[in-house]
């Protein structure tokens, strides 16, 4: 007998993601969509979600969040930070898992967060490509190796609507790598350079950031130093990329009753 299909819901159904993940959901064999869920407001409540799609699905957008989590096993959310707080609180209270995509969280939020997955199981990673959660594991060994004499600058570029900077992938990036080097990020990292600036502090990590156009999301890490470079690069080309690796996180959440998870677990990387 085959096993009942994974329900899920997705916030900010009409965003650039929340479509995305929309159209991974509705091709996944073991997956319903069982709710799409948009702020009241959105000028997309009400519309068949089929409809950028050229079909129609009979799943409507709706503004009605607990309706739509009362007939899911599983949220996956890349929304804005206080929105999803306000979704992850009732995914507790109700007992629904949740796949956060979200990025630009305080540490508040990010504490909040932690307290709320001891009620229920949470997957949470700025960034769900399995292509750059292979690179976290590139970076610690590269710096490692690259423990004296290299400099270490982040790079990353975005499209013109991304709202928070450096990004958050960025960050776990330069977290990985202070972490692996034993420094701390929030002392060694340095967010913007302007005038006289003086010498570059060796032992700093250093972050650029890019906005333009529709870059979907590249990421450089650069270790320099006298005598060479190295680049570890990745480059997003479509974000489906991330919504099949939120759909991975929906199913390995299908084995968790609590606690807070990122891709290392769902991907066995740890
Ligand atoms: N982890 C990962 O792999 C990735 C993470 N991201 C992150 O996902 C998030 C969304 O990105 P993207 O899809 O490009 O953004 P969009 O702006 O395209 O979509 C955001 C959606 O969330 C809704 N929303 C905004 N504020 C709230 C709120 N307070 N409560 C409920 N819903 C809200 C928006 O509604 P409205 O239109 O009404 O404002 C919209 O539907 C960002 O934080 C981004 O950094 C993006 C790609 C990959
Ligand atoms: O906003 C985006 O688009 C992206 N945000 C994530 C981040 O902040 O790291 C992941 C990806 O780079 C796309």
């Amino acid at each position: 007998m085959s096993a009942a299909p994974l329900r899920v819901a997705i916030t900010g159904a009409s965003g650039r993601m929340g479509r995305m993940l929309i159209e991974a959901v509705l091709a996944a064999p073991d997956c319903v969509l069982s709710a799409a869920l948009d702020r009241p407001g959105s000028p997309a409540l009400g519309q068949d979600v089929g409809l950028l799609l050229g079909q129609q699905t009979g799943v409507h957008i709706s503004d009605d969040v607990r309706a739509g989590l009362s007939r899911s096993d599983v949220l996956i959310d890349f929304t804005r930070p206080e929105g999803t707080l306000q979704h992850l609180a009732l995914c507790a209270e109700l007992g629904v898992k949740a796949v956060v995509g979200t990025t630009g969280f305080t540490p508040e939020e990010k504490s909040e967060i932690t307290r709320l997955a001891q009620r229920t199981a949470i997957v949470m990673a700025p960034n769900m490509s399995v292509g750059v959660n292979v690179v976290l594991k590139l970076l610690e060994t590269a710096a490692r190796a690259l423990n004296e004499g290299y400099d270490i600058e982040v790079i990353e570029a975005h499209h013109r609507h991304k709202v928070d900077a450096p990004s958050g992938t960025a960050l776990q990036m330069g977290e990985v790598v202070a972490q692996a080097l034993g420094r701390d990020l929030k002392q060694c990292g340095v967010f913007a350079r302007e005038g006289v600036t003086g010498e570059r502090d060796p032992s700093s990590i250093g972050f650029a950031t890019i906005r333009g156009g529709s870059i979907i999301g590249d990421h450089t890490v650069m270790f320099a130093s006298m005598e060479e470079r190295i680049e570890i690069t990745h480059k997003s080309s479509s974000r489906a990329t991330y919504a099949q690796g939120s759909l991975r996180a929906a199913r390995f959440l299908a084995s968790q009753s609590s606690g807070l998870f990122d891709m290392s677990d769902v991907l066995g990387t740890r």
